[in-house]
């Protein structure tokens, strides 16, 4: 192994040293896992990680390389990446390239060779903190002027910075359902699910007014996916508010349903260390079965506010916190789940949504 000449430090002064990992540079930004075995493309392309230093807790990185297949938006969207192994070569017929040449375009910044059980179990006990990588030779007094003005995840809106910024349309013009789509950071296999069901989607920038879509005649609308604090969107917050009382069917994946749930007056919290991985257990309440699920949040509808609302039933619960996993809005055929149905990647138990929501769609027409 080379001599180690990268530093990871976390807020709360901790300091692993390993090896660079893709481009020379320093990166900060609040460090997560994830704990799944694959699709560590989808998981860098995943907008919803944006301002995201992601510690992968599978061993290799980098060994099946990368194809433009596999990707969730155009471009790598986490701020840094800490793994074990950073495989150099790889081996895949279908890959276009290697991923240490996919972050040097991407002036991603990493580090490799770190102990990312000893990390991982140190962020679980510890909570979600911010933390820095630096290839560049920087000291531990420049790094931690760096933390101190990295902003903080709570409170940060960050749909902003990759939602689309003209609207666009996906899907064939005889489809049978006209989807608005709200993006937030939309995943690209969120809008694949809906073409795959007979949809058009219309993309929406995140901060289009809701009289805007409104003033077409769509068949549903969904609210996608994205990074960031959820109640730090008063403005959308509103929108969303007005998309709901157009009694249209509508439906909201991970951001989209914590924004549902505050349209309704329910409250949001930051999780310990959130929910990012590929084998998280959800029960649906209505049906009795469980789901194993793709995760990837920070931030959780609180159960009490779920309690205490008239507006809302539960729906889903995950199963190892009992978090809030789903919503339905009474009365009306507009729902949300915590997790992704999409699942890019992950297992497919949850599909099944998509295909409520346009029944919701087909019942309204
Ligand atoms: N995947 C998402 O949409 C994430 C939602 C939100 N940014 C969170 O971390 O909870």
């Amino acid at each position: 192994m080379k001599e180690f000449n990268a530093v990871l430090l976390l807020s709360d002064g901790t300091v692993f040293h390993g090896n660079p990992a893709g481009h020379i540079g320093t990166t900060s930004g609040e460090i997560c896992f994830n704990t799944g075995m694959t699709g560590y493309q989808e998981i860098f392309t995943d907008p919803s990680y944006f301002g995201q230093i992601m510690v992968t807790a599978t061993a290799h990185i980098g060994n099946y390389g990368v194809s433009s297949e596999d990707i969730e938006s155009e471009d790598i969207k986490i701020a840094g990446l800490v793994c074990k192994k950073f495989s150099q070569t790889f081996s895949r017929p279908a890959a276009s390239g290697s991923l240490e040449e996919e972050f040097k375009k991407n002036k991603l910044v990493g580090i490799c060779d770190v102990d990312t059980r000893a990390l991982v179990r140190h962020i679980r006990k510890s909570g979600a903190m911010n933390a820095v990588i630096s290839s560049d030779g920087k000291s531990i007094d420049e790094l931690k002027e760096i933390l101190n003005n990295t902003p903080s995840m709570e409170g940060l809106e960050l749909s902003s910075k990759v939602s689309c910024k003209e609207k666009f349309t996906e899907g064939p013009d005889n489809a049978e359902f006209k989807v608005a789509l709200m993006d937030y950071g939309v995943k690209k296999n969120i809008v694949r699910c809906l073409v795959e069901r007979n949809c058009q989607v219309d993309v929406y920038p995140y901060s289009t007014k809701a009289e805007e879509v409104l003033s077409k005649d769509y068949d549903g609308i969904m609210l996608s996916n994205g990074p960031g604090d959820p109640s730090a969107m008063p403005e959308e917050i509103k929108e969303v508010s007005k998309l709901l009382a157009s009694g249209k069917p509508l439906f909201g994946i991970c951001l989209g349903h914590q924004l549902l749930a505050l349209s309704l007056g329910l409250k949001t919290e930051k999780m310990r260390f959130g929910h990012r991985g590929i084998n998280h257990p959800v029960k649906n309440l209505v049906n009795g079965s469980c789901e194993i699920t793709s995760q990837n949040h920070g931030f959780v509808v609180s159960n009490e506010s779920v309690e205490n609302s008239d507006k809302v039933e539960l729906t889903h619960q995950h199963l190892n916190d009992q978090t809030v996993a789903g919503i339905s809005v009474k009365g009306q055929k507009a729902f949300s789940v915590q997790y992704h149905p999409e699942a890019s990647p992950g297992p497919h138990d949850s599909r099944y949504v998509f295909d409520q929501f346009i029944d919701n769609m087909k019942a309204s027409k």
